[in-house]
């Protein structure tokens, strides 16, 4: 069985800012109330490899969403240049031939970065998937996708926690399940779709939550990330 994760390292606070000095003046405002941060296009676009790396150094966790999809050669290539940052965790779309490339580079680097298997995003619904020319339904699609992952060797799987319980049951105990697409009661949806409660997550058997916007957006983000861990606390 994993190792248990504290509800305060259960929270990933997404960094989706547009430059380092904001991220990190969100930082210290946040303080002791989280330990995990993603950093994802925008600010990996704009200098947050480096902050990446001095999070790392600073003994925080840091997740690199970077969603890799590419030819096989480049995926792996790529991965093992991330894996020097010391990062946690690394996106890549859970397309089979992506996730194999992924894998290899994974354990071609050595190391303790571990490869989460995008399914579906959260902002996707059966419409959208429909349109992108996927026949599935899209909790359908992403049990395909979990249980391509488990077979080929992938840490862990994003999806909403919506599909956690069902993931849990293609995927078993041993890989997480990461959940973007949350909201704390009365929040803005924004473009997600497919919104759980920090509450219900946990409740669902998800290891790890990302939130965002109600995070960064908030007049105190300190206190809505604890708000987010008490929350979690009282669903274990
Ligand atoms: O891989 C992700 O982190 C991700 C996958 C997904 O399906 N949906 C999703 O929202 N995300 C990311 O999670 C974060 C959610 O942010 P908020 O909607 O502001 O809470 C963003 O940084 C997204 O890029």
């Amino acid at each position: 069985m994993p190792e248990p994760i504290s509800p305060r390292d259960r929270l990933i606070v997404a960094l989706d800012m547009a430059s380092t000095d904001e991220a990190e003046r969100l930082i210290a405002r946040i303080g002791d109330a989280a330990s995990f941060y993603k950093i994802g296009y925008r600010l990996g676009y704009a200098g947050g490899l480096g902050l990446a790396e001095r999070l790392v150094r600073g003994g925080h966790k840091v997740f690199l969403d970077l969603k890799l999809h590419d030819i096989g050669n480049t995926v792996e290539e790529g991965v093992q240049s991330l894996a020097g940052i010391g990062a946690t965790f690394l996106t890549v779309h859970a397309y089979p031939q992506t996730m194999r490339a992924a894998a290899s580079g994974r354990d071609k680097a050595g190391g303790g970065l571990k490869i989460l298997g995008v399914t579906v995003l959260t902002s996707y619904d059966d419409a959208d998937a429909r349109e992108a020319g996927y026949a599935l339904p899209v909790a359908d699609l992403v049990a395909l996708r979990a249980a391509a992952a488990k077979a080929i060797g992938i840490d862990g799987i994003v999806c909403s926690a919506a599909e956690a319980a069902q993931v849990r049951a293609v995927i078993g105990p041993d890989r997480l399940i990461v959940t973007p697409g949350i909201r704390p009661a009365g929040a803005a949806i924004g473009d997600q779709k497919r919104v759980v409660t920090p509450a219900e997550a946990m409740r669902a058997g998800v290891d790890h939550v990302v939130v965002g916007r109600p995070i960064t957006g908030a007049a105190d983000p300190r206190d809505v990330a604890r708000r987010i861990v008490d929350e979690m606390a009282a669903a274990l």
